[in-house]
C-alpha cells in the first residue's frame, strides 16, 4: 500500500477552507430534490444580462466574496494557470468564477487539460485539494446538453459524497443546461426509475444502486463514454471490488476512466491492469514527488514503499 487512507471529504483542516462553501446544496437539500433540479432555470435568468459575444462578461458576473483565510501550499503551490487557459465554454467559466474559484488548484492544473483529450487518468492528491473539480469541469465540457443520454458516470463510496459532488457539478454548470441524478442506495428506488424517465445528462451514484438500475435496463450506460472513480481506493476495496467489473462491462468500449484517491493500495492495480489503458500519472502527495519523472507506475511504487 503507497500511503494510508486519509477519511473522508472535507474537514476543517483541509487545504481548502470548506466552511464558507456558497451552494452547499448537499447540507440544505436532500438528494431527491437534489434529482429535481433542473439547471437551465437558473441559466435562464442568469444568462440575460450576459449576451453570448459580451467582452465584459467577466467583469458582470456574480462572484462571492473572497476568502482570505490562510490555505497551505496543496493548494496554492501552482504552476499560474488559469481556467481560460483551457478553452472552457463561456458558460462553464462563469459557474466557475461565480463559485469562486479563481484559478485552478494543483491538482486540477495537472488534470483538467489530460481529462479533457479523453485520456485515462490516474491521479493522487490529498483530500480537500480540489479533485472533484479536477474531474467535474472537464466532464461538464465534454457533455453535450442536446444529446438525451447518460454521458458520464461518477462513482462514489457514499451518499454523502454523491449529494456533495453534486452540488459541486450543478453549481459549476448552473449556466448550462445540464440534468445531474444522484443515485444511491437507501432512497426509493421508484423515484430513481421515475427520475430516469426524464433527460439525465450526468449520474452521481454509489456502485450497488447504479448496478441495480444497469441490469434492469432502467438506467442505460451504453452512450456514457466517462467513468470516474473517486475516492477510488474504497470504491475498490472489497465491499465495491465486484461490481466495478460489472459496471465497466455495461460501459461502451471507447470509454474513459479517470481514477481519484488520496491513496492508491494495491488492490487497485487489479482494475487498472484489467480496465485503463496508458493511464496519466498525477501524484501531488509529498511522500512521493514525482516531480520531472514520467511514466512511474504506482504499482512499482508500492512495492519500494
Ligand atoms: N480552484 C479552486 N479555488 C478555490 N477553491 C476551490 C478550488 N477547487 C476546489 N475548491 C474548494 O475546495 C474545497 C475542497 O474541494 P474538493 O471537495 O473538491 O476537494 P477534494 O480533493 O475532492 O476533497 P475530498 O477528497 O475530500 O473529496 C471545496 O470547498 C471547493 O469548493
Amino acid at each position: 500500500m503507497i500511503g494510508s487512507s486519509t477519511g473522508g471529504k472535507a474537514s476543517p483542516s483541509l487545504p481548502f477552507s470548506t466552511t464558507n462553501f456558497p451552494g452547499n446544496l448537499a447540507t440544505r437539500i436532500d438528494g431527491n430534490e437534489i434529482n429535481s433540479i433542473n439547471n437551465g432555470n437558473a441559466s435562464a435568468n442568469a444568462m440575460t444580462s450576459i449576451t453570448k459575444d459580451d467582452p465584459d462578461w467577466k467583469s458582470k458576473l456574480n462572484i462571492p466574496e473572497k476568502d482570505h483565510r490562510a490555505r497551505t501550499s496543496d493548494v496554492t503551490n501552482t504552476s499560474g494557470h488559469d481556467f481560460e487557459d483551457y478553452c472552457l465554454k463561456r458558460e462553464l467559466l462563469m459557474g466557475i468564477y461565480e463559485k469562486g474559484w479563481e484559478k485552478p488548484s494543483p491538482i486540477q492544473e495537472h488534470s483538467i487539460p489530460i481529462a479533457l483529450t479523453g485520456r485515462d487518468v490516474l491521479a493522487r492528491a490529498k483530500n480537500g485539494t480540489g479533485k472533484t473539480g479536477a474531474y467535474t469541469i472537464p466532464i461538464v465540457e465534454r457533455i453535450d446538453p442536446n444529446k438525451n443520454a447518460i454521458q458520464a458516470v461518477i462513482l462514489v463510496p457514499t451518499r454523502e459524497l454523491a449529494l456533495q459532488t453534486s452540488s459541486i457539478c450543478m453549481e459549476l454548470s448552473k449556466h448550462i443546461h445540464l440534468r445531474v441524478m444522484v443515485m444511491t442506495g437507501g432512497t426509493s428506488l421508484r423515484e430513481d426509475i421515475s427520475r430516469l424517465q426524464e433527460i439525465v445528462h450526468i449520474v452521481i451514484a454509489t456502485p450497488g444502486r447504479l448496478l441495480d438500475l444497469v441490469k434492469k435496463d432502467l438506467a442505460k450506460i451504453d452512450a456514457c463514454r466517462v467513468i470516474v472513480l473517486d475516492e477510488a481506493d474504497k470504491l475498490l476495496s472489497q465491499d465495491f471490488n465486484h461490481l466495478l467489473d460489472d459496471v465497466i462491462f455495461h460501459l461502451p468500449q471507447d470509454r474513459q476512466i479517470m481514477l481519484y484517491s488520496a491513496t492508491f493500495p494495491l488492490t487497485v492495480d487489479d482494475f487498472i491492469k484489467k480496465h485503463m489503458r496508458n493511464p496519466y500519472e498525477i501524484n501531488l502527495m509529498e511522500e512521493l514527488t514525482l516531480k520531472g519523472i514520467e511514466s512511474v507506475c504506482f504499482a512499482k511504487l508500492s512495492i519500494l514503499m
